[in-house]
C-alpha cells in the first residue's frame, strides 16, 4: 500500500515564475496514471519532484509506504523509481546490467542466472543478452531499463514519456511491459503526449493546464 500526499506545491527554475501551483494531490492505491500537458508545462519537473530528485521551491511531497512486499523482495530504498525516457543504462551488456541489481539483492549462483534469465525472456531480450547495453535501439533500451526496474521491486514507477520517438511496434513492446509491470501491483503514474491503448488503459489522468494540475478519475472509461 503506498499513499502520496502533496500539499501546496510550487516549483520554478532561476527567477522564473512558478510552472505550476498545486494546492493538493492525493494517489494511493494501484493505478495507472496518464501525466499529460503541453511541452514545456514541467511533466517532468513534476516526475522528478515526485521521485525525490529536485527540492521544490514550496510545499511538501509525502509517500507513506506500507505493508509487505512479496517474500522475494528485500528491503529496497528504489521504492519510488523514476525512469528518464532516454533512460541511463550501464556501459556493460544487457545481462549485466539486470546482474548488477541481482548483485544488489545478494542473489548468488543460480539464483542470480535464473532471475535474470527469467527477467531477459519476460523483456524480450534473451537474444540480446550479450550485447552491450548501449548499443540497443531506443525501445529495446526502455524494456532493458523497465526489466531491471523490475527486479527492484518498486511500489511507485514515475515514468517520464516511455514510449516518445519510438516505432508502432516498439510502443506495444513497451506498452505491453509496463501493463505487466502494473499487474504486478505496481502502481505508475506515465507522461504521453500521444494517446495510445496504454494511455487509454488508464484509470486517472492528471493534466498540467494553465498552471494548475486537473485530476480525473475513470472507471471503465466512464468519469467517476
Ligand atoms: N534545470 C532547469 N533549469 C532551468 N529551467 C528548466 C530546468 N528544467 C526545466 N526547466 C524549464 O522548465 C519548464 C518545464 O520543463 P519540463 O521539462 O518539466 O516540461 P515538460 O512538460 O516535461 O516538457 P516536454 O513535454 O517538452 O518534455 C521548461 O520551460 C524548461 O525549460
Amino acid at each position: 500500500m503506498f499513499m502520496l500526499e502533496v500539499s501546496h506545491l510550487a516549483h520554478g527554475f532561476d527567477r522564473q515564475p512558478a510552472l505550476w501551483d498545486i494546492p493538493h494531490l492525493y494517489w494511493q492505491g494501484r493505478s495507472l496514471v496518464h501525466l499529460r500537458g503541453d511541452n514545456g508545462s514541467g511533466k517532468t519537473t513534476l516526475l522528478r519532484l515526485l521521485a525525490g530528485l529536485e527540492t521544490p521551491r514550496q510545499g511538501t511531497i509525502r509517500w507513506t509506504l506500507t505493508g509487505s512486499m512479496p517474500a522475494a523482495s528485500p528491503p529496497c530504498p528504489g521504492r519510488v523509481l523514476y525512469l528518464h525516457q532516454q533512460p541511463y543504462l550501464f556501459d556493460t551488456s544487457v545481462a549485466g546490467n539486470l546482474r548488477y541489481v541481482a548483485r544488489w539483492h545478494g542473489w548468488r549462483g543460480n539464483m542470480a542466472r535464473d532471475r535474470v534469465a527469467a527477467m531477459l525472456e519476460r523483456c524480450g531480450l534473451a537474444a540480446h543478452a550479450e550485447q552491450r547495453a548501449r548499443s540497443l535501439s531506443g525501445g529495446e533500451r526502455m524494456r532493458l531499463a523497465l526489466a531491471r526496474a523490475w527486479l527492484l521491486s518498486p511500489r511507485v514507477l514515475l515514468l517520464d514519456e516511455p514510449t516518445a520517438s519510438l516505432d508502432r511496434q516498439a510502443i506495444a513492446d513497451v506498452s505491453t511491459l509496463i501493463s505487466s509491470l502494473h499487474e504486478t501491483g505496481c502502481a505508475i503514474a506515465l507522461s504521453a503526449h500521444q494517446p495510445s491503448a496504454l494511455t487509454e488503459r488508464c484509470d486517472e489522468y492528471w493534466c498540467l493546464e494553465q498552471r494548475c494540475l486537473q485530476v480525473s478519475a475513470f472507471k471503465q472509461g466512464v468519469a467517476v
